[in-house]
């Protein structure tokens, strides 16, 4: 099938890619010229494992990029693919995705067949029919369910792991409300399906899809507050929280994944897309008691973290290393990392902050341009008086004598990840 993708960030690169690499046919429509210049040189755009392989095998074949929306008149179906960040009350924001939809429409205006637009980013239930069908309908001077439809198809990929998440899912929720728009769906997805190991095809109502999304990612970042309520408590009675999670994993009503406590979630999506359910469900007099103690917790990690590090060092004028910048390993987002309201706080409190990440300091240096950064751990290291570790990246499990280049090594450990010494002041966060 013939596809355009609209947005090329972590998501619309990633399944343009990926939808190319199963046979599909695929335009990726971003406004930034950049964005576009590195797919078609054969390039991705993010760091991402897997994807810079794909993008070189099939750029300038079945996967091309554009700033010209005219290409979607020669595809058979959109996805959109963008942006749906918070408003400062933490409401979703639905203004990129409706110039998207504006300029998608305008477009559509002047094809003659068929075409079904899916929303691929993450909206809060109602949006695709209630809002984004309007502005296709308005801007195209056609009606839903005559000459287009519309369909929703939520993205459960991770970052770090967005190219083996997509192209072997655990599941595809399929979203739409007529016969040809389902039909449409199916022949994108199967190839898809048919190549993974073991993906459930889940075919629902629009609203429904988009609520799926929303459960899902609220239910993580709950499991993760209610892990961390608890290894709180472990801690505060000396029990070994790791041991106690292990053995609840091993029940299979609650499952060993998510169970890592620790300094919290961040990242672009639990954040935003709990503060947008949380005001959604609010705005229709329901107020969501156990989304919002998820947050309670998440937002007391980093401040937990910094009495800790209070206990053993005064962080005014200390030099204090932040091992790990990105919201998670396996990525260069930084968006909503912990480590964000972690140097805030150090810088309030007068502490000269030195951070260090293996991919994602330039990222990190254009929200704090004034902190130092260092080329590897141990130059973060070396004449700190504490180091903090936010991120679980694999090298700083591997971190041993590095510590002895400190001043009195301090280390708070907010991901259980460095190996103990006996001969510093090692503090695990939990
Ligand atoms: N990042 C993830 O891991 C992830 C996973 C699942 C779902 N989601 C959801 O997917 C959606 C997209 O997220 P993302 O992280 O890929 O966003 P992103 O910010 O990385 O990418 C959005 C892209 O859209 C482009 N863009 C903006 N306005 C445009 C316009 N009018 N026309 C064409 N292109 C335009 C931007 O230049 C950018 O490249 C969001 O709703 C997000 O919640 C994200
Ligand atoms: O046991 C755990 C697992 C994760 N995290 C933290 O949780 C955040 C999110 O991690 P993860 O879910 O692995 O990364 P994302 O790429 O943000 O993926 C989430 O958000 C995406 C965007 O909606 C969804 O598509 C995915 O299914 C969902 O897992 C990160 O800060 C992690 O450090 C923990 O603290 N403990």
């Amino acid at each position: 099938m013939k596809l355009s993708i609209i947005g090329s960030g972590y998501v619309g690169t990633t399944i343009a890619a990926c939808f190319a690499e199963v046979g599909h046919d695929v335009v990726n429509v971003d406004i930034d010229e950049d964005v576009v210049a590195t797919l078609n040189s054969g390039e991705s755009p993010i760091h991402e494992p897997g994807l810079d392989d794909l993008i070189e095998e099939h750029a300038g074949d079945r996967l091309r990029a554009t700033t010209d929306y005219e290409a979607v008149l020669d595809t058979d179906a959109t996805f959109l693919a963008l942006s749906t960040p918070s408003t400062d009350d933490g409401h979703i924001d639905l203004s990129i995705m409706e110039a998207a939809a504006e300029s998608l429409g305008a477009t559509l205006a002047e094809k003659d067949d068929y075409h079904l637009v899916v929303t691929k980013s993450t909206v809060v239930p109602t949006t695709t029919e209630e809002v984004i069908a309007p502005v296709l309908e308005e801007a195209s001077g056609k009606r839903v369910g005559e000459g287009f439809d519309v369909g929703m198809n939520p993205e459960f990929l991770r970052e770090g792991s967005a190219v083996e998440d997509f192209l072997d899912p655990d599941k595809v929720v399929l979203g739409s409300q007529t016969d040809r728009a389902a039909e449409t769906l199916r022949a994108v997805f199967d190839p898809l399906v048919e190549q993974a190991s073991d993906a459930a095809v889940v075919e629902t109502g629009i609203r429904e899809a988009e609520m799926i999304k929303y459960a899902n990612n609220a239910f993580l970042a709950a499991k993760i507050s209610l892990v961390n309520d608890l290894a709180n408590i472990c801690k505060e009675y000396d029990v070994d929280s790791s041991e106690v999670l292990d053995a609840i994993g091993l029940d299979s009503r609650i499952g060993s994944e998510f169970l890592g406590a620790g300094v919290g979630w961040g990242g672009s999506c639990f954040p935003k897309d709990v503060a947008a359910i949380v005001a959604a469900a609010r705005d229709v007099g329901y107020e969501p008691a156990m989304l919002e103690a998820a947050v309670a917790v998440n937002d007391r990690q980093p401040v937990r973290m910094l009495d800790i590090l209070r206990d053993h060092v005064d962080p005014s004028g200390a030099r204090v290393a932040v091992l790990g910048l990105a919201f998670k390993p396996g990525t260069d987002d930084v968006r909503n990392s912990r480590a964000i309201p972690l140097i805030d706080a150090l810088l309030d409190a007068g502490a000269d902050v030195v951070g260090y990440d293996p991919v994602a300091t330039e990222n990190f240096r254009e929200k704090f341009p004034d902190i130092d950064y260092a080329d590897s751990a141990g130059a973060a290291l070396d004449g700190a008086d504490a180091a903090l570790v936010v991120t679980d990246w694999d090298e700083f499990a591997a971190l041993y004598d590095e510590f002895d280049a400190m001043n009195e090594p301090v280390v708070v450990d907010g991901r259980s990840i460095v190996t103990r010494r006996d001969d510093i002041v090692y503090e695990s966060l939990v």
